[in-house]
């Protein structure tokens, strides 16, 4: 009973009511978790628990026949130490769709191999997927998901408070139950393509309810499938927009010049009025909003006209040249703020010129019916990844998927984007009509003081 059997006594009673918080804490996080995230904290406890058997069954093991300090001290005279068999360690994070596992590379076993090793992970574990990424030099992030998160349809209801970010673009979930989003401050131009009725419109208008309640975003919008706003896909949106117009080609390039007269005008006052050249290293402000232009049903204004009239002649004039503005809007508009999003149901390579589709760092296909379609929404890389092709995703099962092609990623990533109901868009468009502003007339206008100015003065 000496000082060394209190002193262990402690240790033991401490350890004991460490281990008895940690069991509380964990408990009480169960009870008072949702069904989904039960099961999956149930799924990343069974992971933990059958990693020391699971491991080395998949061929996740490697094996050190370098025997240690202790092994060699250890190991009775005359025998070998055993070889010891090293397990990449594991740390799992569950939430309502699924688990995030962190994983320690060992020497041999890194992400190659657990990219090979997923497909029985995920039956072992039986989920529908595990995907597997390095979350920085020898530490790989796994992901497992119980069910499909592309197959359960979501629903975004837009609160009408202020945007918590300005220069992020929540697309929707991916395959994995993961946040897909997109840098506004990096993308000028978003295609969005697909066979009628599964989401472009929903896409849009989630955009819209997203960033109206801002009047540091501003909205023009040109829609191929309608006269009027009043009777079309942006009744709902009409009066948080700056600029409308319908199907009419020569108002459409109107619009467009008077857009590429903004970005040259921005570009001309940008440094003077906000100390660089480049929108984004201030960011979107009132007075300086960041402009959305959504050019629906694109292959309206880009059309090939054949014929030798005048009025095709005309047509044609008018197509080539919506072309090359559209063109010099995607090309140029980063620095100058400007975001344009082409979208179309016609599944043929000139709905969008190619030209345009290259310059657009973001694409995205709902459904298509061919794999000519696919190639002419999504580029031709996507014959090369057969999973994430959009003639799969023809099914009412997946209105509202869509396969998406981001810079710097390799291979396509599937998007489950929520619905935006017309309701919820008129809601939100009534409550901030009041932001709507004309991007140009906030700028500084030939030596005369505007807006910006009296702003600044104030
Ligand atoms: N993200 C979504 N999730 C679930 N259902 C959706 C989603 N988006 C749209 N829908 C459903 O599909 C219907 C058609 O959607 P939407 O109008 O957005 O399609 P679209 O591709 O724009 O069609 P069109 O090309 O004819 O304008 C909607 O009325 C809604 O019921």
């Amino acid at each position: 009973m000496g000082p060394l059997h209190d002193a262990a006594t402690i240790a033991l009673a401490f350890a004991g009511a460490v281990l008895a918080a940690f069991s509380l804490f964990s408990f009480g996080r169960y009870v008072g978790a949702d069904k989904d995230t039960r099961a999956n904290l149930r799924m990343a406890f069974h992971m933990r628990r059958s990693w020391r058997r699971v491991g080395p069954m998949i061929k996740i093991a490697a094996t050190d026949r370098t025997p240690t300090t202790f092994a060699q001290l250890t190991t009775p005279a005359g025998q070998r130490p055993e070889p010891r068999v090293v397990l990449p360690s594991l740390r799992t994070k569950a939430d309502r769709t699924g688990v995030t596992i962190f994983m320690n590379t060992v020497p041999g076993i890194g992400l190659e191999q657990m990219t090979a090793a997923a497909t029985a992970l995920a039956d072992e574990w039986r989920c529908a997927r595990v995907s597997v990424a390095t979350e920085r030099p020898g530490l790989l992030r796994l992901r497992a998901v119980r069910s499909d998160p592309l197959a359960k349809p979501t629903r975004y209801r837009p609160d009408g408070g202020p945007p918590a970010s300005l220069v992020t673009w929540l697309l929707g979930v991916d395959e994995y139950g993961e946040a897909v989003p997109v840098a506004l401050s990096n993308v000028p131009g978003v295609t969005v393509a697909g066979l009628p009725g599964y989401g472009k419109t929903s896409l849009v208008n989630a955009l819209i309810t997203r960033f109206a309640p801002s009047d540091a975003v501003q909205f023009a919008v040109v829609d191929g499938k309608a006269p009027t706003a009043l009777r079309g896909d942006y009744a709902d949106t009409a009066e948080r927009l700056f600029a409308f117009v319908g199907d009419d080609p020569t108002e459409a390039n109107e619009l467009f010049r008077r857009l590429v007269r903004l970005l040259d005008d921005r570009m001309e006052h940008m440094r003077q009025a906000r100390g660089s050249n480049n929108f984004w290293d201030k960011g979107p402000t009132a007075a300086w909003p960041l402009v959305v232009l959504i050019i629906d049903e694109a292959h309206t204004f880009f059309r090939d006209h054949k014929g030798s009239d005048s009025e095709t002649k005309k047509l044609a004039t008018l197509a080539a040249q919506n072309a090359r503005l559209v063109e010099t809007l995607v090309k140029q508009g980063r620095s100058a703020g400007i975001l344009t999003i082409l979208a179309t149901q016609k599944a043929t390579g000139d709905a969008i010129p190619t030209f345009i589709r290259d310059v657009c760092p973001v694409g995205l296909s709902f459904a298509q019916k061919t794999a000519e379609a696919a190639v002419a929404a999504l580029g031709d890389d996507i014959r090369k990844y057969p999973d994430a092709d959009p003639v799969t995703l023809q099914d009412p099962a997946y209105v509202g998927v869509a396969s998406m092609r981001t810079p710097g990623r390799a291979g396509f990533t599937r998007v489950r984007t929520p619905q935006v109901t017309s309701a919820d868009a008129a809601r939100i468009t009534a409550q901030s009509a009041h932001l709507t502003a004309d991007p140009a007339e906030l700028l500084p206008r030939g030596g005369s003081p505007g807006p910006t100015d009296f702003a600044k003065a104030a």
